[in-house]
């Protein structure tokens, strides 16, 4: 199996393109399901996750194109198979964004329950119950859902309703953004998730016909209509990404360009660093991440978008693990969100965690090990803190990384980094 060496010390220098987002691909890929297409889909990244989803929408019966020399995807069809099966599901936890659109399209769907992962239980309630609300009637059988809804007779399956979420979630607000565009009259989503990877898809969907006010706010209203059609859509740069390579500058104590990245989807998190001590500069190419200086620890707490994103909680720890003073990071969307905390410490890290907060203490160096992780943000907080090292860090369980960060080693070897995949 594939692993990561790194010989850790070097400042980095240079420029990072940064990719199209993961989050926003996957369920925009899954908004092809609501149309005969074709959906094209610019600026597409090549990552583990979008052949799994991929994989999903062929095994449904649609055609779904990867163009990677011009990074487009193009999804034409409609669905014939209904059922997302158990493989595919438990592989990647945004198989479930199907959900919505087939229940919209054709009044009925079979997906796996997609069970806990290693940041959490991860329930998938909130999508069941928003979809209960617009008509749709669940039966749980053999751990899969088993959704059905009659037809309105207008040409619909689902009815609009007023839906008010309990809790801020991503996945549940888009798959009822995605079910309202086809249903009978007006959805209004109460308390939505706001992170730009909602309004890109609100976006795209506009572009494929629908109707969609208050993009960008926590209440969306959708007025359903009968169908929808082609469009092309440019994917929106994946602030993750471009926040894990901010943070490769600052640990490294280099400069780096990340070629794309948007100051509007980092607010949180560039923030925080500017309170360590790191230059953020907004350029027309981009986003230029210099430390120069010392690091300085500062406290974080993960919420949803607009708030300190939990995707980038455990990258700021490894750049915490060296900066001066004492950092509290705590995390409040996931409740076993540090699987990195043990791996940090055998590098040499001083962390502590309790419940739901850690406290770092800042130490002058970190030593490099063999590391492992268990899940993607994790994996890529231990190259961090590898590149930071004294010495050699092996990181295991690279295919973790190949989810969600593109060709990672060659982007950071590019840039000055002692990096290689062995
Ligand atoms: C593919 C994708 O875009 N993944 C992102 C998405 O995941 P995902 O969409 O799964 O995350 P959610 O925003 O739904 O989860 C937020 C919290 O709500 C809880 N919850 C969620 C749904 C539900 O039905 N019931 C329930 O209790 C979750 O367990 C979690 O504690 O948003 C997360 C939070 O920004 C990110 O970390 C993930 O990278
Ligand atoms: C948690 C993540 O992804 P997923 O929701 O697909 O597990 C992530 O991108 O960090």
């Amino acid at each position: 199996m594939d692993r990561i060496r790194i010989r850790g010390g070097k400042p980095l220098s240079g420029s990072i393109p940064i990719g199209g987002a993961k989050n926003a691909t996957l369920p925009l890929m899954a908004a092809g399901l609501l149309s005969d297409g074709p959906l094209v889909l610019e600026n597409a990244p090549d990552l583990a996750d979008i052949a799994t989803m991929r994989a999903l929408l062929v095994q449904h019966g649609m055609k779904v194109e990867h163009d990677k020399a011009q990074r487009r995807l193009v999804l034409s069809g409609a669905a014939d198979n209904l059922e997302a099966p158990y493989d595919l599901v438990r592989k990647m936890r945004a198989s479930v964004l199907v959900m919505g659109p087939l229940l919209a399209r054709f009044g009925e769907a079979r997906v796996s329950l997609p069970g806990g992962c290693a940041i959490g239980t991860r329930p998938v309630d909130l999508h069941i119950k928003g979809l209960e609300q617009m008509g749709a009637v669940f039966d749980l059988e053999g751990g899969y859902m088993h959704a059905k809804a009659p037809a309105t007779g207008a040409g619909h399956f689902l009815r609009g309703a007023k839906i008010i979420f309990p809790q801020v979630s991503v996945g549940a607000t888009e798959n009822l953004l995605m079910a309202a565009a086809l249903a009978e009259g007006t959805t209004e989503l109460v308390n939505a998730a706001r992170e730009p990877e909602i309004g890109d898809l609100a976006m795209c969907l506009m572009r494929m016909g629908a109707r969609i006010e208050g993009i960008g706010t926590d209440r969306l209203v959708i007025e359903g209509v009968k169908q929808l059609g082609a469009a092309t859509h440019p994917i929106i740069p994946d602030r993750i990404e471009a926040g894990t390579y901010a943070c490769a500058a600052a640990i490294t104590g280099g400069t780096l360009l990340l070629e794309g990245a948007r100051m509007v989807d980092l607010g949180a998190v560039v923030r925080t660093m500017r309170e360590c001590g790191v230059d953020v500069a907004e350029e027309t190419e981009g986003l230029r991440i210099t430390r120069k200086g010392g690091l300085r620890g500062a406290d974080v707490m993960t919420e949803p978008f607009p708030g300190f994103a939990t995707d980038m909680q455990a990258q700021f720890m490894a750049l915490m693990c060296v900066a001066e003073g004492a950092s509290m990071i705590t995390e409040t969307i996931f409740e076993n969100r540090f699987m990195h905390v043990p791996e940090l410490t055998r590098m040499g890290a001083r962390i502590k965690y309790h419940g739901q907060s850690a406290i770092v203490r800042g130490v002058p160096k970190l030593s490099g090990a063999p590391v492992m992780a268990t899940d993607l943000r994790a994996s890529v907080s231990l190259v961090l803190a590898g590149l930071a090292a004294q010495g050699e860090t092996i990181v295991n369980r690279v295919y973790h990384l190949d989810r969600g960060y593109e060709a990672i080693e060659r982007k950071l070897s590019a840039v000055g980094a002692a990096i290689e995949r062995v």
